[in-house]
């Protein structure tokens, strides 16, 4: 019993199956254009079309399975998939004169999918096509000042579509949306994370049977709670590799080793290859291309490891990576490449392994509930994410020995005063960041002249939009105060407050 969630090409389409799994729904993703039989054969109780890219009225737009809206199944279309439902119906649905994009107001709803929903709604609405006439017996039930088909209702009761994007987190009463046409459709709630962990478990058997499976560890989140996960699935089949490259953090290494002992000492390869990735950065200055460099090291670490198992090498590469890692990437899903995550884009072209990523379709909350239920130790659980290509893409420009160790310095004293003041859980992530530039002070009557160093707190949940974090004054004085006086080589501290959009995270 699913959702069958058909895929037309929008950015948003792992969105909406993550909502429908927040729903305690279980679904499926299939290309737009899947046959019938595929479909009926994930037992629907209810579809869901997806937005994307195309005009419907295009002849060589994609399209649903011929049959797929005769077999009575409840139905919401989504943008896209509102038009393509207008249209099959014979309705009419042209280019619009106005683009609406952005923020919404759905000024006027009604009817059981807003059900329980009160006054204005903001709603996110991203289209140039809409909906001129209706299918026969169909009803308008929401529009916006702009446009005065936001929403449509089939006679059948169980055939619904919205304009807007209930999915994504800047229509706050989306799930509601969601949610009541999950209810409409009778779909069964009892998908539960237990459920998710026991699906991911079986496929990880299935896949790798026998074969010895190396993981990629860091000690962040997603890897840590991918490590228990394994050795629940295959248990003495892993060997965990965690690679210190010369670019972690004041003390990490030790730290980290020290998190992961539990997973035994003949499971954990702890790698020095500092010089090997120092050397290989030496000179590069563009951001693309110290992320590619950082992949491939990375890459030729585990490929000496896995020949170290035994001759004919490893099969698997585990790693931990995250659906916002893909998506950034530009992992093959249509989208644009913002930047290359070394475990994604930063892969080299010659990669011999079979990756093996349980949670290439998860975010990073979902990854810390699944961590909850193995018993991931709290600390790490919400430890804030950290890089793979690590201060490497926080020096911006060429990574020298000496920035590094300036770097160090100052983003240890940002964090630890973040924990003594007590916010380091208040902000999802925070981090500092050595600019190349330099800058005239004073100091004790003399001239200085050091660098700028910038600090960045945001908070988020999935780490797809983020906001600057509102530290407090007195705290980011206090920590200016300290790096000035303890690391003399920066003259000057900076607080970045863009949010992203339209910057990212990470300054490269
Ligand atoms: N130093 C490292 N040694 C070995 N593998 C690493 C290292 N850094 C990153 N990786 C691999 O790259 C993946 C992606 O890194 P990323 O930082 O996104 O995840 P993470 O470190 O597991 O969690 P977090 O996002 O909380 O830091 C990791 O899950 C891990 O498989
Ligand atoms: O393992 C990783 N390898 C990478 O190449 C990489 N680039 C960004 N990040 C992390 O991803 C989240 C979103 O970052 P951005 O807003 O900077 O794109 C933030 O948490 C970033 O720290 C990476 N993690
Ligand atoms: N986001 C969408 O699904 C857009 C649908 C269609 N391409 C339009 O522009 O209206
Ligand atoms: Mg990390």
């Amino acid at each position: 019993m699913s959702v069958v969630i058909l895929d037309f090409g929008s950015q948003y389409t792992r969105l909406i199956a993550r909502r429908v799994r927040e729903l305690r729904a279980y679904s499926v993703i299939l290309p737009g254009t899947a046959s019938l039989e595929r479909v009926l054969a994930e037992r629907p109780q209810a579809v869901i079309l997806s937005g994307g890219p195309n005009s419907v009225f295009d002849p060589s737009s994609p399209r649903p399975a011929e049959g797929l809206l005769e077999q009575g199944l409840p139905v919401l279309g989504i943008c896209y998939g509102m038009q393509y439902l207008a249209m099959a119906h014979g309705g009419r649905v042209e280019r619009a004169g106005r683009r609406e994009y952005g923020k919404a107001v759905l000024t006027r709803h009604e009817g059981p999918l807003f059900e329980g929903l009160e006054g204005e709604l903001q709603m996110w609405m991203s289209h140039s096509d809409a909906v001129t006439a209706l299918p026969e017996g169909w009803r308008v039930i929401a529009e916006t000042e702009e446009n005065p088909v936001a929403a449509v209702a089939a006679p059948d009761g169980r055939t619904f579509g919205v304009q807007f994007h209930p999915e994504v987190v800047h229509s706050p009463k989306g799930m509601a949306v969601l949610e009541n046409f999950l209810e409409l459709a009778g779909v069964r709630r009892d998908w539960t994370p237990e459920h998710t962990l026991e699906a991911l478990i079986a496929d990880i058997r299935a896949k790798v049977g026998k074969d010895r499976v190396l993981l990629a560890v860091s000690g962040g989140v997603d890897s840590s709670t991918l490590a228990l996960l394994l050795s629940r699935a295959i248990g003495s089949q892993l060997t965990a590799v965690f690679v210190d490259h010369g670019l972690l953090r004041l003390n990490e290494r030790h730290e980290v080793e020290q998190a992961l002992r539990p997973l035994g000492d003949e499971n954990l390869r702890v790698v020095d290859a500092s010089e090997q990735f120092l050397r290989a950065l030496k000179g590069v200055a563009d951001p693309e291309e110290k992320r590619k460099i950082v992949g491939r090291e990375f890459i030729r670490v585990f490929e000496a490891e896995a020949r170290k198992l035994s001759q004919e090498g490893c099969r698997w590469l585990a790693q931990g990576t995250l659906y916002p890692d893909v998506i950034e990437s530009a992992g093959g899903e249509g989208a644009a490449n913002i930047k290359s995550h070394h475990n994604v884009g930063g892969l080299p072209p010659d990669l011999n392994f079979e990756l093996l990523e349980p949670f290439r379709y998860l975010f990073k909350d979902e990854v810390r509930e699944l961590a909850l239920l193995l018993g991931l130790p709290e600390p790490i659980r919400m430890r804030h994410p950290f890089p793979g290509p690590g201060l490497s893409i926080r020096i911006l420009g060429e990574v020298t020995p000496e920035k590094l160790d300036v770097l160090r310095r100052a983003d240890d004293i940002f964090i630890s005063a973040l924990r003594d003041w007590n916010l380091y859980d208040s902000v999802s992530q925070a981090l500092a960041v050595l600019t190349p530039l330099q800058s005239v002070g004073v100091i004790g009557d003399e001239r200085s002249y050091g660098y700028v160093l910038g600090l960045r707190a945001v908070s988020t949940a999935d780490f797809m939009t983020a906001d600057w974090a509102r530290l407090p004054l007195d705290f980011l004085d206090e920590v200016a105060r300290k790096i000035t006086r303890q690391v003399p080589e920066v003259g000057r501290v900076v607080y970045d407050i863009t949010s992203k959009p339209p910057a990212t995270i990470e300054w490269e």
